[in-house]
């Protein structure tokens, strides 16, 4: 933080987006961003190197659902955990696999079979979440889908990425980790944060610890995930302690 703080010039602050900047909802469709994280990552894009937010959502969407994200200086996101970049306005990245088409597709007789109530699919078109939040047994309906999907993904070259309640089939080749150790590359960055809450961040935070830059792991904290929390510097209390942490920040900056 030390680092950060001195030369804030030379920092990339890099963010997840659900669970982090955005609460935790039932419905994946109706997440929202932090009604005070748009102006706190505004302030802090005024000071830093960058800010990047690194999500498993494709970048049009986390914009979407973060109303005034598109207005924070300098902003980068590296949707789709990497494969897909938001900035200055336009998106890039790679042709979408055809594996993902492929897999969605037999996805419904996969789930039919399975008869797994509250089950739902989230299509990305680059990925597909199977999500079970709103199951009435979730941690079940993840454990009975585990094997399912995994055989699944295998047969269409894709891999299972695990989260909070959701298992999603993505293309390899490309993690939250390598995404932000490539924008560290680009940027010549001095020192370095990351802030996440699920299990893909874990890549993340191994990545600011293999830059070999001063950096700072920030877990937004919840009872569902504990695994990110024994690796973090520092613990928030949820996307709020995460607002929270970055207005402190900003405040030490403008004051600075
Ligand atoms: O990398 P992230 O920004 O954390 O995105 C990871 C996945 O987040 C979303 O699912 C999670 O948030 C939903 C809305 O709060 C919640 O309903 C779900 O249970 C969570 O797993 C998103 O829907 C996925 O596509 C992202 O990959």
């Amino acid at each position: 933080m030390e680092a950060i703080l001195s030369d804030p010039a030379g920092a990339v602050i890099g963010l997840d987006f659900d669970g982090t900047l955005s609460p935790i909802v039932p419905d994946p469709a109706k997440a929202v961003i932090h009604p005070k994280a748009p102006e706190v990552l505004a302030a802090l894009g005024a000071h830093v190197l960058a800010v990047a937010i690194v999500t498993g959502r494709p970048p049009a969407t986390a914009l979407e659902l973060g109303p005034g994200l598109a207005d924070v200086p300098g902003l980068v996101v590296l949707g789709h955990y990497g494969f897909e970049r938001w900035e200055n306005g336009r998106i890039s990245g790679p042709p979408p696999p055809a594996g993902v088409l492929r897999a969605e597709a037999e996805l419904p007789l996969l789930l039919d079979k399975l008869a797994l109530e509250g089950v739902t699919v989230e299509d990305k078109v680059r990925a597909v979440a199977v999500h079970t939040r709103r199951s009435p047994d979730p941690e079940g309906a993840l454990a009975r889908l585990r094997e399912p999907l995994a055989e699944l993904a295998g047969k269409h070259d894709l891999v299972v990425e695990p989260g909070r309640f959701v298992l999603e089939l993505r293309p390899p080749g490309m993690d939250k980790g390598q995404a932000l150790s490539l924008f560290l590359a680009e940027r010549a960055a001095r020192s370095v944060m990351f802030v996440g809450d699920d299990l893909g961040d874990l890549a993340a935070f191994a990545a600011v610890r293999a830059s070999g830059l001063p950096g700072v792991t920030v877990c937004s904290g919840s009872a569902e995930v504990t695994a990110l929390a024994e690796q973090a510097d520092i613990v928030v209390d949820g996307p709020d302690g995460v607002v929270a942490l970055l207005h402190e920040l900003a405040s030490a900056f403008s004051h600075s």
